[in-house]
């Protein structure tokens, strides 16, 4: 039995960067995607997006839908201030152990809670399990399918405040229209699109930022 891409991409990393240095840990799993092999993290160029969302919103808690590896975690994590959280929902066992080791690697596992399951499961449960009153910002990077429903969702269980903000991965590739038009819609959200490029391509991509109203 060979190894996985998310087990090759772990090797890269233990192999390339340096323990407790985020940025190293990011460079080495770029690397590896553009030069060896293509994997659905959010990448370089979005991820610069996403830093600049996450440094503006500072947030105190954060959610991730949709760990994979751990690329978008650490480049969240290595943000927030100290004294704060992200939680990031993994449905894939497989992808949630490499996560959690990539998250060790750079030294990030304080700031994180990694926690297996499915979001739709899991959103309710977020005030009981880890006391949280709202999230300062939500990072939407897991099945494109889910997006619209776990949005109102978190309207729903109130886990948004007036100015949460929701950053949402792929919105052009592969694409996620019924999210697309209900936020863009809703009175209820201000939002705005970045375009970029599909991870490692050339390919049209972008993000999609929504800030809740209340
Ligand atoms: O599909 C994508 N990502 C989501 C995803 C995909 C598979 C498995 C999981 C399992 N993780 C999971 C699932 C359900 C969950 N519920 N709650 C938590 C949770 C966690 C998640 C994706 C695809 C492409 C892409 C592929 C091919 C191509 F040609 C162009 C583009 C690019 C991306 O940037 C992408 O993000
Ligand atoms: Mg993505």
């Amino acid at each position: 039995t060979g190894s996985t891409r998310p087990q090759r991409l772990l090797r890269a990393v233990q192999k390339n960067a340096t323990q407790g240095d985020p940025q190293s840990v990011i460079n080495a799993i770029d690397h590896f995607c553009r030069h060896k092999e293509w994997a659905m993290n959010v990448g370089d160029e979005k991820g610069s997006i996403l830093d600049s969302v996450v440094s503006e919103v500072n947030p105190s808690t954060a959610l991730e839908l949709g760990t994979y590896c751990g690329y978008s975690t650490v480049r969240i994590a290595r943000l927030l201030p100290p004294g704060s959280q992200l939680i990031t929902l993994e449905f894939n066992p497989a992808y949630a152990a490499v996560a959690k080791q990539v998250i060790g690697w750079a030294g990030l596992q304080d700031k994180v809670q990694l926690v297996e399951g499915p979001s739709g499961d899991l959103i309710p449960q977020m005030k009981d399990l880890f006391g949280v009153q709202s999230f300062d910002f939500v990072f939407l990077d897991h099945w494109k399918d889910r997006y619209l429903p776990d949005a109102k969702l978190l309207e729903e269980c109130s886990l948004l405040r007036k100015g949460s903000v929701l950053l949402a991965d792929n919105v052009i590739c592969p694409g996620t229209p019924e999210y697309l038009e209900y936020i863009r819609n809703s009175p209820r959200y201000e939002s705005r699109y970045f375009k970029s490029h599909l991870e490692y391509t050339k390919v049209e991509d972008g993000l999609e930022k929504s800030v809740f109203l209340g």
